[in-house]
Protein backbone atom coordinates (compact mmCIF):
# COMPACT_ATOMS: atom_id res chain seq x y z
CA UNK A 1 0.00 0.00 0.00
CA UNK A 2 1.43 3.45 -0.93
CA UNK A 3 1.27 6.01 2.32
CA UNK A 4 -1.89 4.89 2.79
CA UNK A 5 -3.58 6.99 5.36
CA UNK A 6 -4.72 4.86 8.41
CA UNK A 7 -5.89 6.37 10.99
CA UNK A 8 -5.68 4.01 13.79
CA UNK A 9 -1.80 4.53 12.76
CA UNK A 10 -2.02 7.58 14.99
CA UNK A 11 -1.00 7.47 18.46
CA UNK A 12 -4.01 6.92 20.90
CA UNK A 13 -4.30 7.80 24.36
CA UNK A 14 -6.52 9.97 26.75
CA UNK A 15 -4.39 13.01 25.48
CA UNK A 16 -5.01 12.54 21.70
CA UNK A 17 -8.00 14.37 19.97
CA UNK A 18 -5.85 14.67 17.02
CA UNK A 19 -6.09 10.40 16.68
CA UNK A 20 -9.60 10.73 17.58
CA UNK A 21 -10.26 13.28 15.04
CA UNK A 22 -8.60 11.40 12.40
CA UNK A 23 -10.49 8.58 12.99
CA UNK A 24 -13.69 10.52 12.86
CA UNK A 25 -12.57 11.40 9.57
CA UNK A 26 -12.01 8.47 8.30
CA UNK A 27 -15.40 7.16 9.87
CA UNK A 28 -16.76 10.16 8.08
CA UNK A 29 -15.26 10.01 4.59
CA UNK A 30 -16.08 6.33 4.52
CA UNK A 31 -19.93 7.19 4.64
CA UNK A 32 -20.09 10.09 2.55
CA UNK A 33 -22.04 9.68 -0.60
CA UNK A 34 -19.22 10.57 -3.74
CA UNK A 35 -19.15 10.47 -7.42
CA UNK A 36 -15.95 8.72 -8.98
CA UNK A 37 -14.73 10.60 -12.29
CA UNK A 38 -11.51 8.84 -13.12
CA UNK A 39 -11.02 5.64 -12.85
CA UNK A 40 -10.02 2.58 -15.16
CA UNK A 41 -11.83 -0.40 -15.68
CA UNK A 42 -9.32 -3.08 -16.02
CA UNK A 43 -7.47 -1.20 -13.43
CA UNK A 44 -10.07 -1.68 -11.16
CA UNK A 45 -10.28 -5.60 -11.04
CA UNK A 46 -10.03 -6.70 -7.57
CA UNK A 47 -7.07 -8.84 -6.43
CA UNK A 48 -9.44 -11.86 -6.20
CA UNK A 49 -10.74 -10.94 -9.75
CA UNK A 50 -7.34 -11.01 -11.23
CA UNK A 51 -6.16 -13.92 -9.13
CA UNK A 52 -9.12 -15.63 -10.66
CA UNK A 53 -8.40 -14.60 -14.01
CA UNK A 54 -5.02 -15.37 -13.88
CA UNK A 55 -5.78 -18.59 -12.64
CA UNK A 56 -7.89 -19.61 -15.19
CA UNK A 57 -5.21 -18.76 -17.88
CA UNK A 58 -2.37 -20.15 -16.53
CA UNK A 59 -0.20 -18.86 -19.81
CA UNK A 60 -0.21 -15.35 -18.23
CA UNK A 61 2.44 -13.60 -16.18
CA UNK A 62 0.13 -12.39 -13.69
CA UNK A 63 0.31 -14.10 -10.77
CA UNK A 64 -2.79 -16.10 -9.78
CA UNK A 65 -2.00 -15.58 -5.84
CA UNK A 66 -3.38 -12.61 -4.88
CA UNK A 67 -0.89 -12.37 -1.62
CA UNK A 68 1.82 -12.25 -4.78
CA UNK A 69 0.07 -9.53 -6.65
CA UNK A 70 1.45 -6.91 -4.60
CA UNK A 71 4.76 -7.33 -5.47
CA UNK A 72 3.56 -7.77 -8.98
CA UNK A 73 1.51 -4.50 -8.41
CA UNK A 74 4.71 -2.10 -8.02
CA UNK A 75 6.01 -0.35 -10.22
CA UNK A 76 9.70 0.76 -11.27
CA UNK A 77 8.29 3.74 -13.30
CA UNK A 78 5.23 4.61 -15.46
CA UNK A 79 6.65 2.43 -18.88
CA UNK A 80 6.41 -0.57 -16.13
CA UNK A 81 3.26 0.70 -15.14
CA UNK A 82 1.40 0.52 -18.23
CA UNK A 83 3.49 -2.65 -19.17
CA UNK A 84 1.75 -4.45 -15.72
CA UNK A 85 -1.58 -2.85 -17.08
CA UNK A 86 -1.07 -4.89 -20.41
CA UNK A 87 -0.74 -7.91 -18.58
CA UNK A 88 -4.35 -7.79 -16.79
CA UNK A 89 -6.12 -6.10 -20.20
CA UNK A 90 -4.55 -9.95 -21.85
CA UNK A 91 -6.51 -11.63 -18.61
CA UNK A 92 -9.96 -10.42 -19.86
CA UNK A 93 -11.18 -12.96 -22.78
CA UNK A 94 -14.34 -13.18 -23.19
CA UNK A 95 -17.74 -11.24 -22.73
CA UNK A 96 -18.67 -12.84 -19.31
CA UNK A 97 -15.13 -11.67 -18.43
CA UNK A 98 -15.88 -8.65 -19.39
CA UNK A 99 -19.70 -8.00 -17.72
CA UNK A 100 -17.94 -10.17 -14.50
CA UNK A 101 -15.36 -7.09 -14.04
CA UNK A 102 -17.87 -4.84 -14.65
CA UNK A 103 -20.00 -5.42 -12.20
CA UNK A 104 -17.79 -6.70 -9.55
CA UNK A 105 -16.33 -3.03 -10.36
CA UNK A 106 -19.52 -1.48 -9.72
CA UNK A 107 -20.08 -3.50 -5.83
CA UNK A 108 -17.21 -2.29 -5.01
CA UNK A 109 -18.07 1.65 -5.89
CA UNK A 110 -21.08 1.23 -4.04
CA UNK A 111 -18.87 -0.29 -0.98
CA UNK A 112 -18.01 3.33 -0.97
CA UNK A 113 -20.89 5.08 -0.99
CA UNK A 114 -19.75 6.17 -4.40
CA UNK A 115 -23.45 7.05 -6.70
CA UNK A 116 -22.17 8.02 -9.60
CA UNK A 117 -19.11 7.01 -11.70
CA UNK A 118 -17.43 7.42 -14.82
CA UNK A 119 -15.48 4.47 -15.77
CA UNK A 120 -12.78 4.62 -18.18
CA UNK A 121 -13.13 1.95 -20.76
CA UNK A 122 -10.65 1.11 -23.43
CA UNK A 123 -12.57 -0.78 -25.89
CA UNK A 124 -9.56 -0.98 -28.67
CA UNK A 125 -7.63 -3.37 -26.04
CA UNK A 126 -10.75 -5.61 -26.05
CA UNK A 127 -11.58 -5.63 -29.72
CA UNK A 128 -8.05 -6.20 -30.91
CA UNK A 129 -7.39 -9.20 -28.67
CA UNK A 130 -10.64 -10.57 -30.32
CA UNK A 131 -13.62 -9.91 -27.97
CA UNK A 132 -16.71 -9.27 -30.75
CA UNK A 133 -18.19 -5.42 -30.49
CA UNK A 134 -21.47 -5.85 -29.80
CA UNK A 135 -21.21 -8.53 -27.23
CA UNK A 136 -18.83 -6.30 -25.47
CA UNK A 137 -20.82 -3.51 -25.06
CA UNK A 138 -23.69 -5.84 -24.69
CA UNK A 139 -21.19 -6.87 -21.32
CA UNK A 140 -20.72 -3.54 -20.03
CA UNK A 141 -24.11 -2.55 -20.61
CA UNK A 142 -25.74 -5.27 -18.90
CA UNK A 143 -23.13 -4.74 -15.71
CA UNK A 144 -24.64 -1.15 -15.77
CA UNK A 145 -28.04 -2.04 -15.70
CA UNK A 146 -27.78 -4.60 -12.68
CA UNK A 147 -25.26 -2.09 -10.77
CA UNK A 148 -27.93 0.40 -11.13
CA UNK A 149 -30.68 -1.62 -10.00
CA UNK A 150 -29.08 -3.96 -6.98
CA UNK A 151 -26.26 -1.02 -5.64
CA UNK A 152 -27.81 2.25 -6.74
CA UNK A 153 -24.60 3.14 -8.02
CA UNK A 154 -24.92 5.36 -11.46
CA UNK A 155 -21.98 3.89 -14.62
CA UNK A 156 -21.48 6.28 -16.95
CA UNK A 157 -18.64 5.13 -19.41
CA UNK A 158 -15.86 7.38 -20.82
CA UNK A 159 -13.95 5.61 -24.08
CA UNK A 160 -10.69 6.16 -24.16
CA UNK A 161 -7.94 5.72 -27.11
CA UNK A 162 -4.50 4.03 -25.95
CA UNK A 163 -2.77 7.18 -27.79
CA UNK A 164 0.63 4.95 -27.82
CA UNK A 165 -1.27 2.17 -29.73
CA UNK A 166 -1.26 4.46 -32.68
CA UNK A 167 -3.83 6.37 -34.63
CA UNK A 168 -5.41 3.04 -35.52
CA UNK A 169 -6.33 2.08 -32.02
CA UNK A 170 -7.97 6.29 -32.73
CA UNK A 171 -9.84 5.33 -35.89
CA UNK A 172 -11.14 2.02 -33.77
CA UNK A 173 -12.57 3.68 -30.60
CA UNK A 174 -14.04 6.67 -32.59
CA UNK A 175 -15.93 4.52 -34.59
CA UNK A 176 -16.79 2.25 -31.58
CA UNK A 177 -18.41 5.81 -29.66
CA UNK A 178 -19.94 7.09 -32.57
CA UNK A 179 -21.70 3.97 -34.70
CA UNK A 180 -25.15 3.93 -33.63
CA UNK A 181 -25.50 0.01 -33.84
CA UNK A 182 -22.78 -0.11 -31.42
CA UNK A 183 -22.83 3.14 -28.87
CA UNK A 184 -23.77 1.69 -25.42
CA UNK A 185 -26.22 4.11 -23.67
CA UNK A 186 -24.11 4.78 -20.30
CA UNK A 187 -21.42 6.64 -22.68
CA UNK A 188 -20.68 9.71 -21.90
CA UNK A 189 -17.39 11.36 -22.48
CA UNK A 190 -14.36 10.54 -24.74
CA UNK A 191 -10.60 10.33 -23.66
CA UNK A 192 -6.89 9.64 -24.17
CA UNK A 193 -5.04 7.43 -21.44
CA UNK A 194 -1.41 5.70 -22.11
CA UNK A 195 1.81 6.95 -22.02
CA UNK A 196 1.97 10.82 -23.18
CA UNK A 197 5.85 10.54 -23.85
CA UNK A 198 6.38 10.75 -27.75
CA UNK A 199 2.43 10.72 -28.22
CA UNK A 200 1.88 14.25 -29.35
CA UNK A 201 -1.88 15.20 -28.28
CA UNK A 202 -2.28 17.69 -31.44
CA UNK A 203 -2.66 14.28 -33.33
CA UNK A 204 -5.85 12.81 -31.70
CA UNK A 205 -7.56 16.48 -32.97
CA UNK A 206 -10.06 14.77 -35.69
CA UNK A 207 -10.77 12.17 -32.97
CA UNK A 208 -12.18 14.25 -30.93
CA UNK A 209 -13.65 16.78 -33.46
CA UNK A 210 -15.51 13.76 -34.63
CA UNK A 211 -16.68 11.78 -30.74
CA UNK A 212 -17.69 15.99 -29.96
CA UNK A 213 -20.01 15.94 -32.91
CA UNK A 214 -21.69 13.11 -31.97
CA UNK A 215 -22.40 14.75 -28.22
CA UNK A 216 -19.38 13.23 -26.23
CA UNK A 217 -17.48 15.38 -23.65
CA UNK A 218 -13.80 15.89 -23.78
CA UNK A 219 -11.33 14.45 -21.07
CA UNK A 220 -8.26 13.79 -22.24
CA UNK A 221 -5.37 12.44 -19.42
CA UNK A 222 -2.57 15.23 -19.66
CA UNK A 223 0.41 16.69 -18.20
CA UNK A 224 0.62 13.39 -16.17
CA UNK A 225 3.82 12.24 -17.02
CA UNK A 226 4.98 15.47 -19.47
CA UNK A 227 4.84 18.91 -18.87
CA UNK A 228 2.40 21.59 -18.84
CA UNK A 229 2.13 22.29 -22.47
CA UNK A 230 0.67 18.71 -22.87
CA UNK A 231 -2.46 20.47 -20.59
CA UNK A 232 -2.38 23.08 -23.15
CA UNK A 233 -2.51 20.89 -25.61
CA UNK A 234 -5.81 19.10 -24.79
CA UNK A 235 -7.06 22.25 -23.85
CA UNK A 236 -6.20 23.96 -27.64
CA UNK A 237 -6.62 20.62 -29.84
CA UNK A 238 -8.74 18.17 -27.98
CA UNK A 239 -11.02 21.03 -26.38
CA UNK A 240 -10.65 19.16 -23.15
CA UNK A 241 -13.32 20.08 -20.21
CA UNK A 242 -11.72 18.03 -17.65
CA UNK A 243 -8.30 17.07 -17.21
CA UNK A 244 -6.90 13.48 -16.40
CA UNK A 245 -3.96 14.39 -13.70
CA UNK A 246 -3.24 17.43 -15.34
CA UNK A 247 -0.73 17.28 -12.74
CA UNK A 248 2.26 19.39 -14.18
CA UNK A 249 -0.29 22.20 -14.83
CA UNK A 250 1.37 23.50 -11.20
CA UNK A 251 4.20 24.49 -13.21
CA UNK A 252 2.11 27.14 -15.16
CA UNK A 253 0.42 30.17 -13.23
CA UNK A 254 -1.28 30.87 -16.44
CA UNK A 255 -2.69 27.44 -17.00
CA UNK A 256 -3.76 27.47 -14.07
CA UNK A 257 -5.55 30.85 -13.74
CA UNK A 258 -7.02 29.78 -17.29
CA UNK A 259 -8.16 26.34 -15.66
CA UNK A 260 -9.88 27.93 -12.78
CA UNK A 261 -11.38 30.95 -14.64
CA UNK A 262 -13.08 28.55 -16.91
CA UNK A 263 -14.01 25.72 -14.19
CA UNK A 264 -12.16 22.87 -15.87
CA UNK A 265 -11.84 20.72 -13.37
CA UNK A 266 -8.30 18.31 -12.50
CA UNK A 267 -8.66 14.58 -12.08
CA UNK A 268 -6.71 14.45 -9.25
CA UNK A 269 -5.17 11.24 -8.61
CA UNK A 270 -2.33 11.69 -5.38
CA UNK A 271 -1.91 7.97 -4.67
CA UNK A 272 -1.35 6.81 -8.27
CA UNK A 273 0.96 9.53 -8.85
CA UNK A 274 3.78 8.27 -6.29
CA UNK A 275 2.89 4.48 -7.52
CA UNK A 276 3.55 4.91 -11.09
CA UNK A 277 6.74 7.36 -9.93
CA UNK A 278 5.09 10.89 -11.44
CA UNK A 279 5.46 12.43 -8.25
CA UNK A 280 8.05 11.70 -5.96
CA UNK A 281 6.24 11.79 -2.94
CA UNK A 282 3.06 12.96 -1.29
CA UNK A 283 3.86 16.22 0.20
CA UNK A 284 5.51 17.15 -2.98
CA UNK A 285 2.46 16.92 -4.55
CA UNK A 286 0.56 20.08 -6.08
CA UNK A 287 -2.62 19.80 -4.86
CA UNK A 288 -2.16 22.38 -2.62
CA UNK A 289 -1.17 24.78 -5.66
CA UNK A 290 -4.45 24.06 -7.61
CA UNK A 291 -6.61 24.71 -4.75
CA UNK A 292 -4.84 27.80 -3.47
CA UNK A 293 -4.97 28.98 -7.76
CA UNK A 294 -8.73 28.31 -6.97
CA UNK A 295 -8.78 25.29 -9.69
CA UNK A 296 -11.76 23.32 -9.40
CA UNK A 297 -10.13 19.62 -7.64
CA UNK A 298 -11.68 16.58 -8.04
CA UNK A 299 -10.62 13.41 -6.31
CA UNK A 300 -10.45 10.47 -7.73
CA UNK A 301 -8.39 6.82 -7.31
CA UNK A 302 -7.59 6.02 -11.15
CA UNK A 303 -6.58 1.85 -10.47
CA UNK A 304 -7.17 1.74 -7.57
CA UNK A 305 -6.13 -1.96 -6.53
CA UNK A 306 -2.85 -2.09 -8.63
CA UNK A 307 -2.17 1.02 -6.38
CA UNK A 308 -3.22 -0.38 -3.02
CA UNK A 309 -6.21 2.71 -2.28
CA UNK A 310 -9.65 3.13 -3.11
CA UNK A 311 -11.60 6.34 -3.27
CA UNK A 312 -12.34 6.51 0.31
CA UNK A 313 -8.03 6.44 0.75
CA UNK A 314 -7.68 9.27 -1.47
CA UNK A 315 -10.09 11.42 -0.03
CA UNK A 316 -8.30 10.77 3.26
CA UNK A 317 -4.85 11.38 1.49
CA UNK A 318 -5.94 14.42 0.30
CA UNK A 319 -7.87 15.69 3.54
CA UNK A 320 -4.35 15.00 5.45
CA UNK A 321 -2.41 17.65 2.04
CA UNK A 322 -5.25 20.35 1.97
CA UNK A 323 -5.29 20.01 5.96
CA UNK A 324 -9.44 19.87 5.81
CA UNK A 325 -12.34 18.80 8.22
CA UNK A 326 -15.56 17.71 7.75
CA UNK A 327 -17.38 20.14 5.65
CA UNK A 328 -13.94 20.74 3.70
CA UNK A 329 -13.93 17.58 2.40
CA UNK A 330 -17.91 17.27 1.57
CA UNK A 331 -16.87 20.39 -0.74
CA UNK A 332 -14.70 18.06 -2.26
CA UNK A 333 -17.15 15.80 -3.16
CA UNK A 334 -19.35 18.54 -4.32
CA UNK A 335 -16.78 19.53 -6.56
CA UNK A 336 -16.60 16.10 -8.00
CA UNK A 337 -20.48 16.46 -9.06
CA UNK A 338 -20.09 19.89 -10.24
CA UNK A 339 -17.16 18.36 -12.56
CA UNK A 340 -19.20 15.37 -13.51
CA UNK A 341 -21.25 14.96 -16.38
CA UNK A 342 -24.60 13.93 -14.48
CA UNK A 343 -27.50 16.14 -15.60
CA UNK A 344 -28.55 19.06 -13.51
CA UNK A 345 -31.30 16.49 -11.69
CA UNK A 346 -28.78 13.98 -10.66
CA UNK A 347 -26.46 16.33 -9.73
CA UNK A 348 -29.10 18.20 -7.34
CA UNK A 349 -29.55 14.66 -5.63
CA UNK A 350 -26.18 13.63 -4.99
CA UNK A 351 -25.14 16.89 -3.95
CA UNK A 352 -28.31 16.63 -1.66
CA UNK A 353 -27.13 13.63 -0.11
CA UNK A 354 -24.04 15.19 0.88
CA UNK A 355 -25.46 18.24 2.33
CA UNK A 356 -27.80 15.52 4.42
CA UNK A 357 -24.93 13.20 5.33
CA UNK A 358 -23.12 16.05 6.10
CA UNK A 359 -25.60 17.81 8.49
CA UNK A 360 -26.05 14.80 10.14
CA UNK A 361 -22.48 13.69 11.39
CA UNK A 362 -21.98 17.01 12.16
CA UNK A 363 -25.54 17.62 14.31
CA UNK A 364 -24.73 17.73 18.05
O1 LIG B 1 -4.23 -2.55 -25.88
C1 LIG B 1 -3.20 -2.52 -26.52
O2 LIG B 1 -2.91 -3.41 -27.33
C2 LIG B 1 -2.22 -1.41 -26.34
C3 LIG B 1 -1.13 -1.29 -27.17
C4 LIG B 1 -0.23 -0.26 -26.96
C5 LIG B 1 -0.39 0.65 -25.92
C6 LIG B 1 -1.51 0.50 -25.10
C7 LIG B 1 -1.67 1.43 -23.96
O3 LIG B 1 -0.94 2.37 -23.84
C8 LIG B 1 -2.75 1.17 -23.00
C9 LIG B 1 -2.67 2.12 -21.84
C10 LIG B 1 -3.90 1.99 -20.97
O4 LIG B 1 -3.59 2.48 -19.69
C11 LIG B 1 -4.79 2.94 -19.14
N1 LIG B 1 -4.45 3.70 -17.95
C12 LIG B 1 -4.72 3.29 -16.71
N2 LIG B 1 -4.25 4.17 -15.84
C13 LIG B 1 -3.68 5.17 -16.52
C14 LIG B 1 -3.04 6.37 -16.13
O5 LIG B 1 -2.87 6.71 -14.95
N3 LIG B 1 -2.56 7.15 -17.12
C15 LIG B 1 -2.72 6.84 -18.41
N4 LIG B 1 -3.33 5.70 -18.82
C16 LIG B 1 -3.80 4.88 -17.88
C17 LIG B 1 -5.44 3.68 -20.26
O6 LIG B 1 -6.83 3.71 -20.12
C18 LIG B 1 -5.05 2.83 -21.47
O7 LIG B 1 -6.07 1.93 -21.75
C19 LIG B 1 -2.43 -0.51 -25.30
ZN1 LIG C 1 -6.04 7.49 -15.59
Amino acid sequence: MTDRFDASAVPAGPTSSAAAGARDLHGFIAGLPKAELHVHHVGSASPRIVAELAARHPDSKVPSDPEALVDYFTFTDFAHFIDVYLSVVDLIRTPEDVRLLTYEVARDLARQQVRYAELTITPFSSTRRGIDELAFMEAIEDARKAAETEFGTVLRWCFDIPGEAGLESAEETTRLATTDRLRPEGLVSFGLGGPEIGVPRPQFKPYFDRAIAAGLRSVPHAGETTGPETVWDALTYLRAERIGHGTSSAQDEKLLAHLAEHRIALEVCPTSNIATRAVRTLDEHPIKEFVKAGVLVTINSDDPPMFGTDLDNEYAVAARLLDLDERGVADLAKNAVEASFLDDAGKARVRGEIDTYTAGWLAP
